[in-house]
């Protein structure tokens, strides 16, 4: 890419004056020696150009690189042996200041501005729209030709290219999947769609064209995401994703799937309130205590079932799951497992967050420039109904082998069968 725009260097060895063959510069003619000294003149000015790291694009950042093709096991690892983190040959090295610096099939990295971070990414909490659907209306102002995407809203910046997002958030619904979109988003080298594409299962018909203009445009070396929970229980999702690239990284956001269910239901209440109660609708027959698992708000928690479908097409080292109540408790920690994954640096941080008393949620720290505080908007953190504890013991008891045999594949404990009650 140098050489694009790199001024042609003057033919012969740099540094020395190109005198034709044969000629001793004390017999040329003053013209020629007035061309021979240009000559020089311009290989010098070409030389400190080359040493000063000149040769690039004005305004691209130095050693613009496409992301390498991701190196991962074949196939998932036996139940137990994995731990869900990324595989040896993904894994990150520390650095020695002591962050995490990717090594192979990490991203390479383009940083920006601190100044730019803040313009580029900031305003989503508040502003995005952050239930999981995303309006018709709004998909098609974000995929019509000339939208910018909604990286950052108004204020993205016009340059850099939209890509095909290199990581996805695929699930689950109520999980958390906002929370981590938007603690990613503060991340330089992320750029993320505000809304949800819902490309790979309502809009695929739309074409690869149109989910890459629905994206921000990233400079080389930046990732692009986006989050659509329903992918997770998607049966389409995981082969559909696996043919656009292979090598696409997946974060499942996952909750105690009994709470899981009760915000589902919980959001669901909130518009429509006519709806029967939660009692009523978790059971096929509540008398004989059994659970109707073809609602969607029970079935989405089957973690289990869903993910068996993704490991059919991904090798679990390709897939992140990351606890939506650690999200919670220690937003930070969880986000330098993400980072890690995604091979980023470890740039958010707890100096990100802080705990809102008021929301009774981590929020983001406002940046230095914004007067916008950064919580999640009333859409996320609603107070659930009140479920008869009979109701919850018995959805317990029905997840508990699903739960297990989700450890079991995923290699990580959840621990939902000690939390002592749900919310
Ligand atoms: N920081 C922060 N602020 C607010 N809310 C937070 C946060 N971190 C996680 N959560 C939990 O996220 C739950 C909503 O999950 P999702 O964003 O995945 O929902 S959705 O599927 O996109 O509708 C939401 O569920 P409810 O509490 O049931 O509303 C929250 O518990």
């Amino acid at each position: 890419r140098g050489s694009e725009l790199s001024p042609a260097p003057p033919a012969g060895p740099p540094g020395r004056c190109p005198a034709p063959p044969g000629a001793a510069l004390g017999g040329v003619p003053p013209a020629r020696k007035l061309l021979c000294m240009c000559s020089l003149s311009l290989c010098l000015t070409y030389l400190c150009y080359s040493l000063m790291g000149g040769g690039h694009r004005p305004g691209r950042p130095a050693l613009p690189r496409r992301p390498p093709r991701h190196r991962g096991p074949r196939g998932p690892a036996p139940p137990g042996s994995g731990s869900g983190a990324p595989a040896p040959s993904a894994a990150p090295t520390r650095a020695s200041n002591g962050s995490r610096e990717g090594a192979a099939g990490a991203w390479p990295r383009t940083p920006l501005a601190p100044g730019e971070v803040i313009t580029a990414q900031s305003g989503a909490f508040e502003r995005d729209p952050q239930e999981s659907s995303t309006t018709d209306e709004e998909l098609s102002r974000a995929g019509s030709p000339g939208s910018r995407g909604g990286g950052g809203g108004s204020t993205t910046p016009d340059y850099g290219e939209k890509r095909l997002p290199q990581a996805l958030i695929i699930g689950v619904k109520k999980g958390g999947t906002r929370a981590l979109l938007e603690a990613i988003r503060a991340h330089p080298d992320v750029r993320a769609v505000g809304t949800e594409p819902h490309f790979f299962d309502r809009n695929y018909e739309k074409g690869l064209e149109w989910y890459r203009n629905v994206m921000p445009k990233t400079l080389d070396g930046q990732i692009t995401m986006e989050k659509t929970p329903s992918y997770f229980v998607t049966n389409e999702a995981p082969r559909r994703i696996h043919s656009m690239a292979k090598d696409t990284k997946l974060i499942v956001v996952v909750r105690n799937p009994v709470t899981r269910a009760i915000s589902d239901y919980t959001q669901t209440l909130s518009k429509k309130p006519e709806i029967p109660t939660f009692e009523v609708l978790a059971f096929k027959n509540r008398t004989l205590g059994l659970i109707d698992a073809s609602w969607s708000a029970i079935r989405i928690g089957i973690y289990a079932l869903h993910l068996e479908n993704w490991l059919q097409y991904f090798p679990l080292s390709q897939i992140l799951f990351v606890s939506g109540e650690r999200l919670i408790t220690d937003p930070a920690g969880e986000m330098a497992k993400v980072q890690d994954f995604l091979g980023l640096k470890r740039i958010v941080t707890e100096k990100h967050f802080y705990f809102n008393k008021t929301k009774g949620f981590p929020c983001l720290k406002k940046p230095e420039d914004s007067s916008a505080p950064r919580c999640l908007g009333k859409s996320k953190g609603r107070t659930h109904p009140k479920i008869d504890p009979d109701v919850i013991h018995r959805l317990r008891k029905f997840y508990k082998p699903f739960n297990v045999m989700f450890y079991q594949m995923t290699g990580q404990d959840f621990q939902w069968e000690q939390e002592e009650s749900d919310k």
